[in-house]
């Protein structure tokens, strides 16, 4: 029978959040701890924060009881036996993960160690970190048999993350030690046991009711390098297939065929392979170049991904190139954008290619009106509306009057739009999509030319 566990999570951010509230959901107590008051304070009332689903109903069900949000960490860690860190590891100038608020915070819980703890590292880091936060606490006076330090990396993707949080396909624990092992055993039980699925509340997801997901005990080390190597791996399925899709446009191919074609491989499997404007978020970037410089730093050759990133960059000037191409010209073009975040279903912004993109349409003189269903707020905090700029209610009120509809980002909404109403609303009935949500055949029905990644363009025959 799973026994409850306390835990300490440092971080309330896109991954420490949904973790508190996930192990709340498989019965633990968890201290959530946030070195920003101002998000402390609003998850103590109740605000997500962030745009995930059924991140509302858990913090609902579990605030301030099986979860408590405090920004003193020696306060947080005193009564638990595991912390999480799952704070930022941003991508420094030199491509390398900034690994200084995981070092900032691991000082911070040598100071208030005085039981036996399992220092857990939940954030993305490289290989050797481990070590290197075990000789931070050990510098920090705390004797050797008081501590362990254990990796243990997330799998979830922003959108899907409390489903994929309690419905992994995979639980990987790195430790150095059968005790730290059998903690991190005892905190997931209620997921690779199965009991949770059984629940008749369970949040849905991809287990079923007698699902069981594995745990993978390995070393720290490799634990750490499954997690960059997973993400890398992803970030070079998405490179290639726009690099297949680039050559489908050169050929009058179409790319979403041979994806399928591909996928129906099963050692190439069907997903990843969606072609469009690159990927983005805030850690396929950063996790390719922070892998690549390990490498580099061992004095090994991974250039591969530095070709991953040089198609990645590629295909937001493809797009660029496409829409002069279609409008002629761009300087003086008013374009109707939809989508603003990295990826559909999110409100996150970093890395968004559609952003980039914004910017760079921007520059050549275009003036933009752009809609996201909830990435436009954090948007205009970066770039303020003004005579070129303006956020607006709706689709249809970013192709009002415009030259063309551009899509960005791949909300499912943007899937399902009325076509006709989009073709006499539009100045000129042009689509140029970077996410293809559109069966081009479709389109042409609509009367509208749409252009696509990878695929032939859909033009109208002429009005004669
Ligand atoms: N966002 C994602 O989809 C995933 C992210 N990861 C990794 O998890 C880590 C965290 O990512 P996110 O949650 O997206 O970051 P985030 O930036 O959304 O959240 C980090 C949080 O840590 C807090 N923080 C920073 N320093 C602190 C300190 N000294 N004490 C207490 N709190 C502190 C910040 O205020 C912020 O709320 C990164 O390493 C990331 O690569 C892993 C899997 C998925
Ligand atoms: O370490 C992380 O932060 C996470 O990064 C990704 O998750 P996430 O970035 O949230 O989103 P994805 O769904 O992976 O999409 C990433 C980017 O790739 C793009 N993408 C994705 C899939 C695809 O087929 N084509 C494609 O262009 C998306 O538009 C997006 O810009 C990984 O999928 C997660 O497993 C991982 O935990």
């Amino acid at each position: 029978m799973p026994k409850n566990i306390q835990i300490a999570v440092v971080g309330s951010g896109y991954v420490g959040l949904v973790a508190a509230v996930c192990f709340a959901e498989m019965g633990h107590d968890v201290i959530c701890v946030d070195n920003d008051e101002r998000k402390v304070k609003a998850l103590q009332g109740g605000d997500t924060l962030i745009h995930e689903n059924y991140l509302p109903e858990l913090l609902q069900r579990y605030r301030n009881t099986k979860v408590r949000f405090m920004s003193d960490l020696a306060e947080a860690t005193r009564e638990c036996e595991a912390i999480f860190i799952a704070v930022g590891t941003p991508q420094s100038e030199t491509g390398d993960a900034d690994l200084s608020y995981v070092e900032a915070v691991a000082c911070e819980i040598a100071r208030s160690i005085t039981s036996y703890k399992v220092i857990v590292e939940k954030s993305t880091v490289p290989v050797y970190t481990n070590e290197w936060i075990r000789r931070a606490i050990e510098r920090n006076g705390v004797a050797r048999d008081l501590f362990d330090v254990v990796s243990n990396p997330e799998f979830l993707r922003e959108g899907t993350a409390v489903a994929d949080f309690l419905h992994p396909d995979r639980i990987v624990v790195g430790a150095d030690s059968e005790r730290a092992a059998a903690v991190l055993g005892g905190i997931y039980a209620p997921l690779t046991e199965g009991t949770y699925y059984q629940r008749a509340d369970a949040i849905p997801g991809s287990c079923g009711p007698t699902a069981k997901p594995p745990l993978l005990n390995t070393s720290t080390k490799s634990a750490e390098i499954i997690k960059h190597a997973s993400n890398a791996f992803l970030a070079v399925k998405i490179s290639f297939i726009n690099a297949v899709a680039n050559l489908c446009e050169a050929t009058d191919a179409n790319v979403e065929q041979v994806a399928i074609g591909m996928g129906m491989d099963a050692r190439i499997g069907p997903k990843f392979l969606r072609p469009g404007i690159g990927y983005g978020g805030s850690c396929f970037p950063k996790d390719v170049a922070a892998f690549r410089s390990v490498a580099e730093q061992l004095g090994l050759d991974f250039s591969m991904l530095s070709e991953v990133e040089k198609i990645n960059e590629n295909q937001k000037k493809r797009f660029l190139s496409k829409v002069r191409t279609a409008l002629w010209t761009l300087r003086g073009k008013k374009l109707g954008v939809l989508g603003l975040a990295f990826k559909g279903e999110t409100d996150d912004i970093r890395e968004s290619p559609a952003i980039d993109l914004v910017e760079m349409f921007l520059a050549e003189g275009c003036s933009i009106k752009a809609f996201d269903p909830a990435a436009m707020e954090r948007t205009a905090e970066r770039l303020p509306a003004g005579p070129k700029l303006s956020y607006v209610e709706s689709a249809y009120a970013a192709a009002d009057d415009a030259d063309a509809l551009l899509i960005l980002t791949d909300w499912a909404e943007f899937a399902t739009l009325d076509l006709k109403r989009l073709n006499t609303t539009l100045r000129y009935p042009i689509v140029i999509d970077g996410r293809n949500l559109y069966d081009p055949h479709v389109m042409l029905e609509n009367g509208l030319t749409y252009i696509s990644v990878g695929r032939p363009s859909a033009i109208p025959p002429r009005e004669h």
